[in-house]
């Protein structure tokens, strides 16, 4: 064997070695290329799986909301038929009451008739035999006792008729919203040019396009024309009378007397109608006595509407009280108190029953609805007003006008609201004993004004706070006088800061009248989405209101918005309010574990 080894055999070994690495190399490239190959393919596949999904999804999603939609508008279209059947019902019922009014009529005319025949007939008949005396008389007992139960069943059929108007209320829920827009007015237009944004900004871009939706026209600047549709309960346009608005107001007042405490307030930017909708127009702006009438607005003809209604009740059974606050710049002032400018500043307080009130508030007593307006309109010239770019007589404070009803007969609706509030007070504060004096004391305080209470404890005395029943005689809850409180509320309206041209004081005021606006609209937020903490306190004006906006009053949010495209940011909010207060009624119908059963 060779010592050395020949140069071209180590070449040539060399050369096989890398050929062969040269094919196990490509021959992995192939399996390489096979795998990726595959990998593609199945890729590929799960890609169609994915799409296939995808669209599986979206159908199913399409479904949903198609399903969701259709049970949306069934609920909606039930609920229309309910209360056009309630409606229908009503309607029923008022025509029966009329027909069983002139039959009890008719039959007492008849029965006296009978009775003075009766009459003549013994008189000329003193001869005649006492049998025939004695039939007639029978006959006449027979006609006064069917005269009785036509009377009862008269009764009754009243009775329903009231039940039902209640549930029509209900049905449309606790917390109702209404939006007037207002027609564009000539101050419209000389701002518009004063301001110098243009002729586009008096054009007229929010509509009431039915008697429940408005529609806005968002127009931007190089986009196309986007619509934004709210819906109401009660949609008012530019035509619409101070009669039309009040009509809807109405069937509130008749609750009032039923045991309810209303609530109405106008919400919306200012120079948007707020006053008009509540008081009426400004004196200048109207010149005939009859046109002043025409005019008034929701506070003079709720004011007639209840007095009314409370001398259609037996004749002393009711009497009425009004009292006047302001809120300004996050301060409460009654604009009624005798002693001076400087103590009218009052503090609002929670009692123990959770409810709000104003300790020291004057009360003065009213006979009328005029006389009731004479205190208005002679104390609205203490209300702060002051001019701005938007609006000459703007005011620049909340009003709260309360008118409070004492009943000493309420009727059965009355008594059995009476009864359940009695028995929600106790149930909100079930550390107390209910029957301790103490606890009886804190909370009717907190019911009653301290003459009331005087006069109660009076007629019951209890010589020692004790913690077991007492056995000693109470007033009880239908010998009190029965109150309802209606507050008419006439809030500032909210602006922006640029747009008012406002400086120094008065952008103080403008700001505590946005802080205050923006605490509302917190509470609506808070209540509708049922957080636990309400924040009422954190403004004067909310803590005042709590009782209408989260109690079980009945509150009408009343939106007023401008038309044009100046405003329309301001009344996109507004009608954000609106729609953020029907989600409270959406999400909380306290009503329905209420609902009176009065037979
Ligand atoms: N529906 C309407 N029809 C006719 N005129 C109206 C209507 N609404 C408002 N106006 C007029 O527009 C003007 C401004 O209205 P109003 O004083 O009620 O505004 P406001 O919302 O109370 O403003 P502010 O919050 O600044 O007090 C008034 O001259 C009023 O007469």
């Amino acid at each position: 064997m060779p010592l050395f080894i020949n140069r071209d055999q180590i070449f040539a070994h060399q050369v096989h070695l890398l050929e062969h690495k040269l094919r196990s190399k490509e021959e992995r490239i192939l399996e390489l290329e096979t795998e990726n190959a595959i990998l593609h393919l199945r890729l590929a596949d799960c890609l169609v799986k994915l799409r296939h999904d995808h669209e599986e999804e979206t159908k199913a999603m399409n479904h949903h909301h198609q399903h969701q939609r259709q049970a949306q508008n069934e609920t909606r279209a039930g609920l229309t038929k309910l209360l056009s059947g309630v409606q229908e019902v009503k309607q029923d019922l008022s025509e029966v009451f009329g027909v069983y009014v002139s039959f009890a009529a008719e039959l007492e005319e008849q029965s006296k008739q009978l009775l003075e025949k009766v009459e003549q007939a013994s008189s000329s008949m003193k001869g005649h035999s006492g049998d025939e005396v004695q039939d007639l008389q029978a006959r006449v007992a027979a006609l006064e006792r069917s005269l009785e139960e036509e009377k009862e069943r008269c009764r009754t059929e009243r009775q329903r008729r009231q039940e039902l108007h209640n549930t029509v209320v209900e049905l449309r829920g606790n917390i109702r919203v209404h939006c007037r827009v207002r027609p564009v007015l000539s101050f419209d237009h000389v701002q518009s040019s004063t301001s110098g944004s243009g002729p586009a900004s008096s054009e007229e871009v929010v509509y009431a396009i039915s008697d429940d939706t408005v529609m806005v026209n968002c127009l931007k600047p190089g986009m196309p024309v986007q619509n934004k549709m709210f819906e109401f309960e009660r949609v008012h346009g530019p035509e619409d009378s101070q009669d039309t608005v009040f009509e809807e107001v109405k069937p509130l007042i008749t609750s009032l007397l039923d045991g309810y405490n209303v609530c109405i307030m106008a919400y919306g930017q200012t120079g948007s109608g707020k006053t008009h909708t509540m008081m009426g127009s400004h004196s200048s702006d109207v010149s005939s006595t009859v046109e002043q009438e025409a005019q008034q607005g929701v506070i003079p003809q709720a004011a007639a509407e209840l007095f009314r209604l409370i001398s259609e009740k037996p004749a002393g059974s009711h009497t009425v009280e009004v009292s006047v606050m302001e809120v300004y710049n996050n301060d409460v002032y009654d604009l009624l108190a005798k002693d001076g400018q400087g103590n009218q500043r009052r503090d609002v307080i929670t009692t123990s029953s959770g409810t709000s009130q104003v300790p020291s508030l004057t009360h003065e007593p009213v006979g009328s609805a005029s006389e009731v307006m004479q205190i208005i309109s002679s104390i609205l010239k203490l209300r702060a007003h002051c001019p701005t770019l938007v609006h000459t007589e703007s005011s620049r404070s909340h009003l709260i006008v309360t008118l409070t009803i004492s009943s000493k007969s309420p009727n059965a609706l009355a008594l059995a609201r009476r009864l359940q509030s009695a028995k929600k007070d106790m149930q909100r504060s079930p550390q107390k004993e209910w029957w301790s004096p103490r606890c009886r004391r804190a909370d009717l305080t907190a019911r009653y004004p301290s003459d009331e209470l005087l006069a109660s404890s009076a007629s019951s005395p209890c010589p020692s706070p004790c913690l077991s029943p007492c056995p000693s005689p109470r007033p009880s809850i239908s010998q009190a006088p029965f109150r309802t409180k209606l507050q008419l509320v006439d809030l500032a309206g909210s602006e922006c800061v640029g747009m008012s041209g406002v400086t120094g004081a008065a952008l103080w005021e403008v700001s505590c009248i946005n802080r205050s606006l923006s605490a509302l609209s917190d509470v609506l937020g808070a209540l509708a989405e049922q957080r636990p903490h309400i924040p009422y306190r954190n403004s004067k004006l909310t803590h005042l209101l709590q009782d209408a906006i989260g109690g079980d009053a009945k509150l009408l949010v009343m939106l007023c918005v401008s038309p044009t495209q100046r405003y329309v940011t301001e009344s996109l909010q507004s009608l954000g309010l609106g729609t953020r207060a029907r989600q409270v009624q959406k999400e909380l119908p306290r009503r329905k574990s209420n609902t009176l059963k009065v037979k």
